[in-house]
């Protein structure tokens, strides 16, 4: 029992059942009935027969040909619309399960780290029929295995009325061709190869059809180069299906033998028996049929959908157990300290380290910094040096390797993650452009109109003021704004949250894409109202960094240099260097653009 739990199938049938125990019960009931109703349509045949035979009434014959004929056809359909709606309710379940375990953990390495994204790859893929069928279609393919199966061991329970050895003969034959053609109804798919394939099929896919691609595959000619790398992923996912469930030649012609002679043995019997008188015509008529419909056991039954969607199912449940004790996945734990009213002193990285799961090398060695509590701190340093992941450390999104970031003295994973997550406001490089309405961009969660007017005032984007409007062009009404206006649609997501109560504000290059007339208004601004949090800025426009109370350079994972404005420049370092060389480029281009004029 425990070996048979542990399967995969019964796993599945086990999620049908929760997931909707009335139309499972339909399901597996409509199952069953269809899967004997052949077994009467052969007895009836062979009543009518008899009754030809003895010049009996044929009434009740004919009618029961015709009842059961009628069920036949009447229940299939029915069956498979019942099946459908029960693959979507299993779907929409285990849809929803995923995003739980997807979003629960706290940090973002299961994300990233490729053994974990390969479980979610099988899993998200369950039903979006990359590799097989969806679960609401495969109902009907996995329905009608069983109802062959079913129907095969039912009429072979009908030979049992011939002959004790005649549903052992069949049974037996049956085995033998499941056993031979084993391989043919199974397919591993969580091998690396075909998860690889998938992930590749279905990112070229979503290069082809989703909007942010679009520019530079028109732009640069790709739009046949991604066509082709989606053909050719989706081939080789068809193509390792193929080869892993082809009925293959060998034990195909040995499970064709085996049936020949099963069969011919049977018939043989039959004849025989038939010619001496043993059996009747009518007898003869429904054990002959009995014999071919059991026969159909030998291909039919449990099928590749079956363990296709049961392997989905698998997955989805693999990566709930993976994400609930998976130590990468939860290696950020929150702490019970609120962190309400942090920081009142200070934030202090003390020595940390910390490497990312993929890399070997240490992204930050050894760093030591002190943030003052209500000061700005601007963070510079060339690509690739840290600055991201120092602050994706703050935000608790990764924890430090090795030493330890204090908060009021406080190490940060003793904080209570969900109140220091209320008290810190980000905007990342890559923010995100969510397709919703300005207000949801602004406050997904409950805000009032003239708080998110208020807050896109202060991000320069007053202009802005049709809330419900979508930011997509692909909805009613919608529309798209310029790389400015989202960046400062953004800006606004984190002065709400400021508005809100949060003290600790993270802008990573959160003017970039600002023209500079705009970048120097909306960042007073932003420093306006920010007055008061502990602000972390990183930027590489050095009349944005100069805004700041005290700036970090770092390189090679430490802080090589820290002061303000004027005390770096005096140092005469890697600071001075950098702003120099920016502000000579900008006065040659200015005064080239002057001279043009
Ligand atoms: N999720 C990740 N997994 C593995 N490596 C990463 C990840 N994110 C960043 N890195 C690596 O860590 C290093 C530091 O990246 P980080 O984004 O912190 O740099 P940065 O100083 O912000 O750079 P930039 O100025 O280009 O934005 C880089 O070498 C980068 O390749």
């Amino acid at each position: 029992m425990t070996l048979l739990r542990a399967r995969r199938e019964w796993v599945f049938f086990a999620t049908l059942w929760r997931s909707h125990p009335g139309l499972t019960a339909v399901w597996w009931a409509l199952t069953l009935f269809r899967g004997i109703l052949p077994a009467g349509f052969v007895v009836a045949i062979g009543a009518l027969v008899g009754a030809v035979v003895d010049g009996a009434p044929l009434t009740a014959p004919l009618l029961l040909i015709g009842v059961v004929f009628a069920l036949m056809q009447l229940l299939a359909p029915l069956h498979n619309q019942i099946g459908s709606m029960l693959g979507e309710h299993v779907s929409n379940r285990l849809h929803d399960r995923l995003l739980v375990a997807a979003g629960t953990p706290e940090g973002i390495t299961h994300l990233e780290n490729r053994a974990h994204m390969d479980e979610m790859t099988a899993a998200r893929d369950f039903d979006l029929g990359m590799i097989g069928p969806p679960l609401h279609l495969s109902m009907s393919i996995i329905a009608g295995g069983l109802v062959t199966a079913i129907s095969g061991l039912a009429q072979a329970a009908v030979l049992a009325a011939y002959a004790w050895w005649a549903p052992l003969l069949v049974g037996g034959a049956w085995l033998s061709t499941h056993w031979l053609l084993r391989e043919s109804s199974q397919w591993d798919r969580n091998t690396g190869e075909v998860l690889d394939a998938q992930r590749r099929a279905e990112y070229s896919y979503r290069l082809a059809v989703d909007s942010p691609a679009a520019k530079e595959i028109r732009l640069f000619g790709l739009a046949s180069w991604v066509t082709d790398r989606f053909a050719a992923d989706r081939r080789a996912l068809v193509e390792l299906r193929w080869h892993a469930t082809r009925l293959r030649q060998k034990p195909m012609r040995w499970a064709v033998a085996v049936l020949t002679t099963s069969g011919g043995l049977l018939f043989w019997s039959l004849g025989r028996d038939a010619a001496t008188g043993a059996v009747d015509l009518g007898q003869v008529s429904t054990f002959a049929y009995a014999a071919v419909g059991a026969s159909a056991l030998a291909f039919g039954g449990l099928n590749w959908a079956l363990s296709l969607a049961s392997d989905g199912v698998a997955s989805v449940l693999r990566v709930e157990a993976t994400m609930a004790s998976s130590g990468a996945a939860r290696s950020v734990v929150s702490g019970r300290t609120t962190a309400e009213g942090m920081p009142a002193a200070e934030i202090r990285f003390r020595d940390v380290t910390f490497t990312y799961p993929s890399m070997s090398r240490p992204v930050l060695d050894g760093l030591d910094l002190t943030v003052p509590a209500g000061s700005s701190l601007a963070v510079v340093g060339g690509n690739g040096a840290g600055k991201s992941t120092l602050v994706k450390l703050l935000c608790r999104l990764y924890d430090p390797v090795s030493g330890r970031i204090e908060v009021d003295g406080t190490d940060l994973r003793e904080l209570d993650l969900e109140s220091w997550r209320r008290r810190t406001s980000a905007i990342f490089q890559d923010f995100i452009r969510y397709e919703l309405s300005l207000k949801d961009n602004v406050a997904p969660l409950d805000a009032t109109d003239e708080e998110v007017r208020q807050a896109l005032d202060t991000a320069g984007a007053a202009d802005l003021r049709d809330l419900d409007r979508i930011l997509s062009p692909g909805y009613e009404n919608g529309t798209d704004l310029s790389g400015g206006q989202w960046q400062r649609v953004a800006l606004a997501r984190v002065l709400h949250a400021v508005n809100r109560g949060a003290g600790v504000v993270v802008l990573d290059e959160p003017t970039a894409q600002l023209d500079v007339r705009g970048e120097a208004e909306v960042f007073d601004r932003v420093l306006e109202a920010t007055r008061g949090c502990t602000t972390v800025l990183i930027s590489h426009r050095f009349s944005t960094v100069r805004r700041a109370d005290r700036i970090c350079v770092i390189d090679q994972g430490r802080v090589v240099e820290l002061g303000s404005h004027d005390e770096l420049m005096a140092l005469g370092g890697t600071y001075k260097r950098l702003f120099e060389l920016q502000a000579t480029r900008f006065n040659e281009e200015r005064n080239g653009a002057d001279r043009a004029s």
